[in-house]
């Protein structure tokens, strides 16, 4: 569009109409260590581009399950939708229960709450997993499924415990680890960062340098590797085969469900502020998903989805991304594990309701830049 004196040149996107779209109850982009300011600067309502852009309102609710629409309500005279929404925006009734002075606790439904075992994870499992054992090489059972929870760490321990149920023979896939060549001027550095430091680092969005597969698991990628044959950062696959240099994997959803792809081992870099290297690891970009963080989970369609929550979320939408991943309310449970005397059937939900102040409506847009 860099015509000289079309006239347009100078317009963003050389003039053209571009159409985005977006949920801002949803997760906002990630700023690594930001806090609130911060994230809510990188949302494009902060961008430059904002000023030229035409909101178009996406008012239906397609993933819902229509007949969820006219049940009955499940919470303070709501019903499973509409309390969804009010999530979302941020306006769903709260309870006062410590010392912060913003009212971010929330009751959940009744309805919602699976019954708390002391710190087990089972009620959680069984709820979402209920007949594992019978189906756990079923493609739909699979793919219809998923336990959602804030971090990583909570992630890798249900994989754990879920595979360890699974009577498949173990793989283990070990990483290569290394100092990228251009961060290592100091020779020093070899030294203090030996392999075996190297190998117990993880990052977020890295692949576990211990990677324990076992056949029918489903896993998700976290690299695009070839967005054309539908292999992108989170796509979910059932393993189908493990070799020694491949993996295979049927896709479980989307376009190119039921198709069987290879996974390659691939080299990726990896820094973080705390280190001052950048990290080389050569692995299969693949993690376990029978649980998956809620960050990861957004995009996803679930039939049943359990929220385990052993600590409140921590962020905008994390709370309305988890409960809007379903169809209708039979098909979400929490389990709840408070600290101390706090009760098992609150959690936080936080939401930064002046990013709503800078719209006329907090849903879903498409936006379109008509310049
Ligand atoms: N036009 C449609 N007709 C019927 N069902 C639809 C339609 N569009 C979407 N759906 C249903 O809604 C689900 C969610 O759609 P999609 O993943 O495109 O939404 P999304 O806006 O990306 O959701 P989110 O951002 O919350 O993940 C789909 O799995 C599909 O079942």
């Amino acid at each position: 569009m860099d015509v000289p004196y079309s006239g347009d040149s100078h317009k963003p996107f050389g003039g053209k109409t571009v159409l985005l779209g977006g949920d801002f109850r949803q997760i906002l982009p990630v700023v690594p260590n930001g806090g609130r300011e911060e994230t809510l600067s990188a949302s494009i309502v902060r961008s430059p581009l904002w000023s030229h852009c035409n909101l178009l309102c996406l008012h239906q609710n397609m993933r819902i399950n229509q007949d969820a629409v006219n049940e009955t309500a499940i919470f303070s005279e709501m019903t499973f939708p509409q309390w969804v929404l009010a999530v979302g925006n941020g306006v769903a009734p709260t309870v006062s229960l410590d010392e912060s002075p913003e009212r971010t606790w929330m009751k959940i439904p009744q309805c919602l709450l699976l019954p708390q075992e002391g710190e087990s994870i089972e009620p959680v499992v069984n709820f979402v997993f209920h007949g594992l054992l019978e189906a756990y090489r079923s493609v739909s059972f699979l793919k219809s499924r998923a336990i959602v929870t804030p971090t990583n760490e909570t992630v890798s321990a249900i994989n754990a415990s879920i595979l360890s149920c699974i009577p498949e023979e173990t793989k283990n896939y070990y990483s290569t680890d290394s100092l990228c060549a251009e961060s290592t001027d100091n020779s020093d550095l070899d030294t203090l960062y030996p392999i075996e430091f190297l190998n117990s680092l993880s990052f977020n969005g890295m692949p576990e340098h211990e990677l324990t597969l076992k056949l029918y698991a489903p896993i998700m990628l976290l690299r695009n590797i070839d967005p054309l044959a539908g292999m992108c950062n989170g796509t979910r696959l059932m393993v189908t085969h493990l070799g020694e240099n491949v993996i295979k994997g049927i896709i479980l959803t989307g376009t190119y469900e039921g198709t069987v792809v290879a996974i390659p081992r691939i080299a990726l870099n990896f820094s973080d502020h705390k280190w001052p290297f950048t990290m080389k690891r050569r692995q299969f970009p693949v993690r376990l998903c029978y649980a998956m963080t809620i960050n990861k989970s957004q995009g996803q369609t679930l039939e049943k989805a359990g929220v385990f929550l052993p600590k409140p979320v921590f962020s905008h939408g994390q709370l309305y991304v988890a409960i809007s991943r379903v169809r209708s309310a039979a098909g979400l449970r929490f389990l709840i594990h408070n600290d101390g005397s706090l009760p098992h059937d609150c959690t936080k939900n936080i939401v930064y309701t002046e990013l709503y102040s800078e719209l006329s409506y907090p849903g879903n847009f498409a936006f379109c830049l008509t310049l």
